[in-house]
């Protein structure tokens, strides 16, 4: 790392992971005055349609992108941080998790339809079991039907559902949508007491190779305390779960203010069985944790609950 070289930044070539590493590319150069040179990793799953409707995608692109890491083809990586398997790899440091967006998911519908307002029957598009399983049981709980229909794609994909009329409406992340600048097709931010998202939604990851010492404190700079709290706890709870990243589990940390004075923190988590028929979900509040290891023990905490309620048998295909 000598001091005029460019910083060599691994990105997918999707419009999400170009507009989310070049938000941080820019954040690195104000920060170090550094140049940062994007460097474009084309993976198979990204040129391959079918492969990538077939594995869901994400494992495959955060590995490609460690192993470029690992090679030392690139010097740093940024990744959505709900992509992460929750296990870091010793010789991989997570530098930074920046300052979250909004962690919401959001309503995608035809004619501008709020969720309650969508007819009986909508047919609504999400691969996620998360999604389905809290929509679903949403749903029965507020005597609608509606069908949740599995969909795959990058967001310009499965928002084309809805504009080419094929489907009611789509869930999608809040901010995938405004990374790309798509937010005013949002119809709604669901509440997060209608749908809880996952571990990590809304927050990105820099990593970089454990041993660059440097440029790990460099960007560590990056990092918002809160929001690495807030999301260690959301991936303390699907690791302790046993679950991964294709696993029916919504999680959320957020502080409860009174004022301007932050309280506490409060995680909450859900885990259901896709069709909506059973669903736990727990919520937990305490002390903000000042370490990553309070953190991850009130995710543990709250895991254990969910589990004693019976959580590991909606768990489904226990994959990663
Ligand atoms: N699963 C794919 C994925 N990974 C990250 C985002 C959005 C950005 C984020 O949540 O940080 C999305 C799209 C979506 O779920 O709508």
């Amino acid at each position: 790392m000598t001091a005029e070289k460019a910083l060599r930044l691994g990105t997918r070539r999707s419009k999400l992971a170009m507009a989310q590493s070049g938000h941080v590319a820019e954040a690195v150069r104000q920060l170090t005055g550094r140049e940062v040179e994007l460097v474009e990793i084309t993976t198979y799953g990204d040129t391959s349609r079918e492969h990538l409707a077939q594995i869901g995608g994400t494992g495959v692109f955060v590995t490609a992108l460690r192993d470029a890491l690992a090679r030392g083809e690139v010097d740093f990586a940024v990744h959505s941080l709900k992509d992460l398997p929750t296990a870091q790899p010793e010789e991989l440091a997570l530098a930074a998790v920046p300052v979250r967006e909004d962690p919401r998911d959001v309503l995608i519908a035809r004619d501008g339809l709020k969720f309650t307002d969508l007819p009986a029957g909508a047919r609504i598009g999400t691969g996620s079991p998360r999604r389905m399983a809290q929509l679903n049981a949403y749903a029965r709980s507020h005597g609608m039907r509606i069908e949740t229909v599995p969909i795959r794609g990058n967001i310009d994909t499965r928002i084309g559902f809805v504009e080419k009329g094929e489907l009611d409406a789509v869930v999608l992340a809040a901010a995938g949508l405004s990374r790309t600048g798509r937010s005013e097709e949002v119809t709604e931010f669901l509440p997060t007491d209608m749908i809880l998202p996952a571990p990590g939604q809304g927050a990105l990851a820099v990593e970089c190779a454990a041993e660059q010492r440097e440029l790990v404190a460099m960007l560590a700079e990056l990092d918002d305390p809160f929001t690495r709290v807030a999301v260690t706890a959301e991936r303390s709870l699907l690791a302790a779960l046993e679950a991964g990243c294709s696993a029916p589990v919504g999680a959320l940390a957020d502080l409860l203010v009174d004022g301007q004075i932050v309280k506490e923190m409060r995680l909450r988590g859900a885990v259901g069985s896709t069709d909506g028929s059973e669903l736990v979900q727990l919520s937990t509040t305490g002390p903000v944790p000042s370490s990553d290891d309070e953190a991850l023990a009130l995710g543990r905490e709250l895991a254990a609950e969910m589990l004693a309620k019976g959580a590991a048998g909606l768990m489904g295909e226990r994959a990663r």
